[in-house]
């Protein structure tokens, strides 16, 4: 490891920051699941946003729906790296596969159950 590796300096971090947007680039364009995520994300603002939810209910929301995020981003890089690894059929990559691909659907389980305790009070209140 050479100076150049271990100096902290803005432009490598700027850098860094390019890759990470560029992922997220790569996520968005290639993956269909995370084109369902865009519609629930953009379907749950437009919900919050007319029925008025609180601050603290905001954050719950974000969270739950980073999680979902999350669990994409990080199912699809191990996707991606599996094609590499074992680009043939293999027992264990397809348990491991679908241990990942399970990750994304208990987070999205999980923010629905969140959005329906949210949601529906706050729905039935903004109709009242
Ligand atoms: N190399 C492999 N060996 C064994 N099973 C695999 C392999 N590649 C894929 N699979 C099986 O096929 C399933 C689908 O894999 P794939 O990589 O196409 O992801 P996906 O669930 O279709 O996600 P996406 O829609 O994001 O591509 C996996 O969950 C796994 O069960």
């Amino acid at each position: 490891m050479d100076d150049t590796t271990l100096s902290f300096t803005f432009n490598g971090r700027l850098r860094s920051m390019r890759h990470a947007v560029v992922g997220i680039g790569e996520l968005l364009v290639t993956q269909h699941n995370a084109w369902i995520h865009a519609t629930a994300t953009a379907l749950v603002v437009c919900l919050g946003l007319l029925t008025g939810v609180s601050a603290m209910q905001w954050c719950v929301l974000v969270l739950a729906m980073t999680a979902v995020w999350v669990a994409e981003a990080l199912n699809t890089a191990f996707e991606l790296l599996c094609d590499v690894a074992s680009p043939e059929f293999h027992p264990v990559v397809k348990k491991a596969k679908d241990v990942a691909a399970g990750a994304v659907l208990l987070s999205a389980i999980g923010s629905v159950v969140i959005g329906l305790i949210i949601f529906v009070p706050a729905i039935e209140a903004w109709l009242a």
